[in-house]
């Protein structure tokens, strides 16, 4: 499990810590961490051209000292001070010991332009809103410069609780983080900012408590929780999920859907709507009922409003059974909100920013801006388990407290059509097989970027493409 933790926290942590060992340790563990990983990154350390932007804080420190380092292997090292008279004292020293120069702001555009590598270390953990104007035009600067980014701690401007991103921002290519992941290097539109994230051990875990902000599933995580079957297994007990989707209309997202169900684990496929012959011309094996939800038999999950159209008479009557039900799609406008709110089995809600805007009444944007706060919100309005689709799917537990799961497995060829029908009918099956809504919702998203990766491999792909390729995921993760 990769795990995320708030500003408070970690500050707690650390303050902890550093009771216990020699003062400046951390930050020297970190500045070796950094350096060593820009060294990575650089190939060659010695002759190369680096330039430190040093805020005012100890993430300028931070930069100070690893640029120490690199000066010490060569390099050439040149830092931009932001606030000359109010940076690290000892990273300062440091840095001219070792032979690097120091310039003012003014300065940087010449210095950035021929750097190979720029150390971002104007705001780390204790940065507050956007960023201020002298530090902006200086993420101004490196946005047009070749030389590769690598953010200390976080990229500067980045909200590391949040993942919110207020103004502009550093865009790196790698961030090194210290001691644990910040929650705005998972989730996005921060995230994006970071380019590829790398650990640095200080000590920090032991100090860190159980439950963090965020949680992202590893395969090892994924295989301990995905249903398979024993010797004692039959199709009744693996779970029936129960697919209610597709219209006239649209007959395709009902056998989506299906194609999603039949690779979730579960023993057998229910599918209830008008789109049956087209189900099972596609799908032989799935048990079709031209009843209503109500009648078409025991499941022990459903999912209802992949292409339902207008149907709110189908949606109503799923959620009224007393089984964990998927609302995706048409289903999460049609559903009633006080219908959601008052079931006594798990509610598991699958919108992407558009639909979570509708819900929550704001704009689309406003979602993709602020994904961690609108995926809790929407939790706690409607009592329900929601995952929140997008490039990191989240998925925020029913009440809206509690550990939020980010999946970072999908890729932009998912942005597809029907390809949320093949997630909602494999979560949908993952429930039906007895997976709490949480570990349905994250582990289905987590299979289905897999499959979408393994289906695109770099080129564009349709739905039934993802669906296809979910076997392979499963067999991936329990290699
Ligand atoms: N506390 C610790 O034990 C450790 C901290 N480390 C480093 O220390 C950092 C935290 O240091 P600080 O608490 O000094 O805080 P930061 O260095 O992150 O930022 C604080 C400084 O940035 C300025 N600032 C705040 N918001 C800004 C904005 N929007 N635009 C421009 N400037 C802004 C403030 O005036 C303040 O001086 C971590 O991110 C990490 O890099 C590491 O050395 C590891 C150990
Ligand atoms: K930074």
């Amino acid at each position: 499990m990769r795990t995320a933790y708030r500003v408070e926290t970690v500050r707690r942590a650390e303050r902890e810590l550093m009771a216990r060992v020699p003062e400046g340790a951390l930050m020297q563990r970190a500045a070796a961490g950094l350096a060593a990983a820009c060294a990575d990154l650089l190939g060659r350390v010695y002759g190369r051209r680096v330039v430190l932007l040093v805020g005012s804080g100890d993430n300028g420190g931070d930069a100070l000292y690893a640029g120490a380092r690199l000066a010490r292997r060569g390099a050439g090292v040149t830092a931009v001070l932001l606030a000359p008279e109010r940076t690290h004292a000892g990273g300062l020293a440091a840095l001219r010991r070792a032979g690097g120069h120091t310039v003012a702001p003014a300065g940087a555009e010449a210095v950035v332009r021929r750097a190979d590598l720029v150390l971002d270390g104007i705001v780390g953990i204790g940065g507050k809103g956007g960023l201020r104007p002298d530090a902006a035009s200086l993420a101004a600067i490196v946005a047009e410069a070749r030389a590769a980014v690598v953010a200390v701690d976080l990229p500067s401007g980045v909200d590391a609780d949040t993942g919110e991103v207020h103004g502009s921002a550093i865009r790196a290519d790698l961030t090194v983080t210290f001691g644990t992941h910040k929650p705005g290097l998972l989730v996005d539109p921060a995230r994006e900012y970071a380019g590829s994230v790398r650990l640095v051990d200080i000590g920090l875990g032991g100090e860190l408590p159980a439950e963090p902000e965020l949680a992202a599933l590893q395969h090892a995580d994924v295989a301990a929780l995905l249903p398979v079957p024993g010797g004692e297994s039959d199709k009744y007990r693996r779970g029936v999920v129960g697919i209610a989707a597709g219209s006239a209309r649209y007959p395709g997202a009902a056998v989506l859907a299906v194609a999603g169900a039949l690779r979730g684990g579960a023993g057998a496929v229910r599918y209830v709507g008008p789109a049956g012959d087209a189900v099972v011309a596609r799908f032989p094996e799935t048990l079709v009922s031209d009843q209503g939800p109500r009648q078409a038999g025991r499941v022990q999950a459903w999912v209802v409003g992949p292409g339902a159209g207008e149907d709110a008479q189908t949606v109503a009557e799923v959620l009224a059974a007393e089984v964990p039900v998927l609302i995706d799609a048409d289903g999460l406008r049609l559903a009633d909100a006080d219908a959601v709110r008052g079931r006594t089995a798990p509610t598991l809600m699958t919108p992407h920013a558009g639909e979570a805007a509708a819900l929550l009444g704001v704009a689309r944007e406003e979602v993709e801006g602020a994904r961690l706060r609108s995926a809790r919100e929407l939790a706690a309005r409607y009592r329900a388990t929601v995952l929140l689709k997008g490039s990191t799917t989240l998925v925020a537990d029913a009440g809206g407290a509690g550990v939020v799961r980010v999946n970072a497995t999908g890729t932009a060829w998912l942005a597809t059509a029907g390809s949320g029908d093949v997630l909602s009918g494999l979560a949908g099956s993952l429930l039906a097989a007895g997976l709490s809504a949480l570990d349905a919702g994250s582990v289905g998203a987590y299979l289905h970027g897999l499959a979408g990766r393994f289906a695109a491999d770099g080129a564009p792909v349709g739905a039934h493409d993802v669906a296809a390729a979910v076997a392979g995921a499963w067999r991936d993760v329990r290699r």
